[in-house]
């Protein structure tokens, strides 16, 4: 047997040889995905201030720096050197406090644009728990790229699972997957409309070694692919750090390293920084920036022109390149080229290496000869005229903002398509969400037997008249804090993954909310009908139709405006404060109610208050429904019954002159505008996370 590189002769019993190509194991990738722009980044002069206290903070101190194409790019630095805060500026997730320019290919980047191209995935892997890993990426493919079929969604949905190795985990919920398989699907379910530009916080963090490798090469292979992947990195090890393209290294908020992986050891070794052998690069770097090998920061930042410079492979370093520069510019002219006093070297290097870098992000590359000919040839106007922008590597211009200029439809499906998604899945969620659904609906028949038990017939007495109204009080006291305390929770566990997914453009909050805030009505009124079912007929009430439908009708209501007051408490605020903010906001709507104090007897400047109190309403409501609408004579158990025709009570309780239909459109309109101002309190939430 014979072999070559890769062919192997096999010679067989007749001699006639057999050749057998060995190919080389391909790694996976993405077939099925639609092409998509390359996408260049670049910025310049980044500076990032935040307000605290009554002075201001600069977090990153006028930092430029190059991400291409095709590259894995990380960034690194000592913790607090603002890694983070380079990101979010990046994604476009901050952008209040800053100043400077972020080019994307060439051009100012218009954030909605680029909103479109790129997908940010955050630290933690928020992930809806009741989901699993198949039904997760089919509610992504529904929302992301809705314009496909369901063939389509489901060929792209194995292709990404199988590549990702989450194929055989399809049908495993999402909470019950390790850390790194979390991780993985974060990715993939961002994959799913292939963003050319992808960032990630930290992916590595909190896995262990062969997760982390696995995790860095599948950012390497999605890098070659033709993205854009940039992530943060706390401290690799040196197998993970070899397999970036490009480091970009922070310190104290300025750039002290920009450019290829193989040239930082060699870069820093001119700059009399020596890595010791057989020592991580990545932590000799962190430790330099630390200061643990002296004050060398600012010799750093000076030398890479605080990110202006990008140190690249083959490439002489930009302090030799002045050097080389510099011998070039003093070399005796032999032609008749010689310098005048408004030439080069008055238009001065220091400032014409700035300029150039400026305008092209573009390391000193192979075309300096040419640039320091041009140079001694002619004046600063010359300069600029040898830069051609068209023969600058790594600037796909043309063809990407074509791409790119095609209008793009701000999410993947329309607003009524993501309101039935997310309808769905919200509702799916409820369904297996055993607390939400089976607690409360046990609690609302084991409340309403044991109060049905309680007033036991007691409706139809005169007798007994005060202790129905008490009965009716807790009623509206029941169902509020049933009905908020469950909604408090609902937006505060749900931010992270509503603040991702929204980021990442797969739908509108508007559509978002109306789902979230439909999808727990029918549940409530499903609960609200049991236990008013129970305790009506139990409690001996009229038995009358259109009086059960009315009192239903304010009970049903009352919970639905509680439930608004969770939605805002929780958009409003977190948990611990929603938690004990929130009853202790009802007392006054309890005690304005009219059951403790009518009317009548409360002081002029505080009736206001039973106005906005919903509770009013419904007891008011309940009440009218039970003894008004000409209800005739109450049966008495005792010789006297003062309560005994029906209007007595309704005078005790100052509402002769109400009017049902006034309190149904009361509670109405405060439903209505607690909903709004949930969703406004929620986008302002959303707003100022960032
Ligand atoms: N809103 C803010 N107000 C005040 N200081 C802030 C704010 N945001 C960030 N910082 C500060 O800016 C610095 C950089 O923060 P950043 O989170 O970007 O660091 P990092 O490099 O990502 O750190 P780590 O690796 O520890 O996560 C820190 O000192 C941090 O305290």
């Amino acid at each position: 047997m014979a072999t070559n590189s890769d062919n192997i002769l096999l010679q067989t019993r007749n001699s006639s040889d057999v050749k057998v190509q060995i190919v080389p194991c391909q790694p996976k990738t993405l077939t099925h995905l639609p092409q998509r722009p390359k996408v260049e980044l670049s910025f310049s002069d980044l500076t990032y201030t935040v307000q605290q206290n009554k002075s201001s903070k600069v977090i990153l101190k006028s930092v430029s720096g190059h991400i291409r194409s095709g590259e894995l790019t990380a960034i690194m630095g000592p913790s607090g050197a603002g890694k983070s805060t380079l990101l979010n500026i990046l994604t476009g997730y901050k952008t209040t406090g800053l100043q400077g320019s972020i080019m994307m290919n060439g051009n100012e980047r218009i954030l909605s644009q680029f909103r479109k191209l790129s997908a940010y995935i955050m630290q933690d892997n928020q992930l809806h728990a009741n989901l699993t890993v198949d039904e997760a990426m089919a509610v992504a493919a529904k929302l992301k790229i809705g314009s496909k079929t369901g063939k389509e969604k489901e060929e792209i949905i194995n292709e990404i699972l199988d590549t990702l190795g989450l194929i055989d985990h399809r049908k495993t919920m999402t909470s019950r997957l390790s850390g790194g398989q979390k991780k993985r699907l974060s990715i993939a379910l961002e994959l799913v409309s292939n963003p050319p530009v992808m960032f990630f916080d930290e992916p590595t963090s909190g896995l262990d070694s062969s997760s982390c490798f696995q995790c860095i090469s599948l950012l390497k292979t999605l890098a070659r692919g033709g993205r854009t992947i940039i992530c943060t990195i706390h401290q690799p090890s040196a197998r993970l750090f070899e397999m970036f393209d490009q480091l970009y290294t922070l310190a104290d908020g300025q750039c002290v390293y920009q450019g290829s992986i193989k040239q930082l050891v060699p870069f820093l070794a001119n700059l009399n920084l020596q890595c010791p052998s057989y020592h991580n690069p990545a932590s000799y770097i962190i430790e330099v920036a630390c200061g643990e090998y002296g004050d060398n920061t600012q010799k750093l930042v000076n030398a890479i022109d605080n990110g202006q410079n990008d140190i690249r492979d083959g490439k002489p370093f930009p302090h030799l390149k002045k050097e080389i520069l510099n011998n070039a510019l003093h070399k005796p002219a032999d032609d008749d080229t010689s310098m005048t006093s408004n030439n080069v070297y008055d238009y001065g290097f220091d400032k014409f290496v700035k300029d150039y870098s400026k305008t092209n992000f573009i390391d000193y590359d192979g075309s300096l000869q040419s640039v320091v000919n041009n140079i001694a040839k002619g004046t600063p106007d010359a300069v600029a005229v040898t830069v051609d922008h068209e023969k600058l590597p790594n600037v796909d211009t043309a063809l990407l903002n074509e791409d790119i200029a095609v209008p793009q439809p701000r999410y993947g499906n329309s607003e009524l398509r993501q309101f039935f998604i997310i309808l769905n899945r919200a509702l799916l969620f409820s369904r297996r969400d055993w607390t939400l659904m089976y607690l409360r609906l046990f609690a609302h028949i084991l409340v309403g037997v044991l109060i049905g038990g309680l007033y036991y017939d007691i409706g139809n007495d005169g007798a007994k008249v005060l202790s129905n109204l008490g009965f009716l009080f807790f009623n509206m006291l029941f169902l509020m804090y049933t009905a908020m305390t469950i909604t408090i929770l609902s937006f505060p566990l749900e931010m992270p993954v509503l603040l991702k997914e929204n980021f990442n453009r797969w739908y509108s909050l508007r559509s978002y909310y109306l789902a979230i805030t439909m999808s727990d009505l029918p549940f409530q009124t499903i609960f609200c009908i049991f236990y008013v079912g129970i305790v009506y007929f139990m409690t001996g009430q009229p038995m009358e139709f259109h009086r059960f439908g009315m009192f239903l009708l304010a009970c049903l209501l009352v919970a639905f405006v509680a439930q608004s007051v969770g939605l805002v408490v929780g958009a409003a605020m977190n948990v611990q404060n929603g938690v004990f903010l929130a009853p202790v906001m009802s007392v006054p709507f309890l005690l304005f109610s009219g059951f403790f104090v009518s009317f009548d007897a409360i002081p002029i400047y505080l009736r206001w208050i039973t106005y906005l109190s919903y509770i009013r309403y419904g007891f008011e409501g309940t009440a009218l429904a039970t003894y008004s609408f000409d209800r005739p004579k109450l049966k008495c158990s005792i010789d006297h019954c003062h309560f005994k025709i029906p209007t007595t009570t309704l005078e005790e309780l100052d509402m002769m002159n109400s009017d049902y239909r006034i309190d149904i459109a009361a509670l109405l309109v405060i439903f209505f505008v607690l909903r709004i101002a949930a969703f406004l309190f929620l986008r302002w939430k959303l707003k100022s996370n960032r």
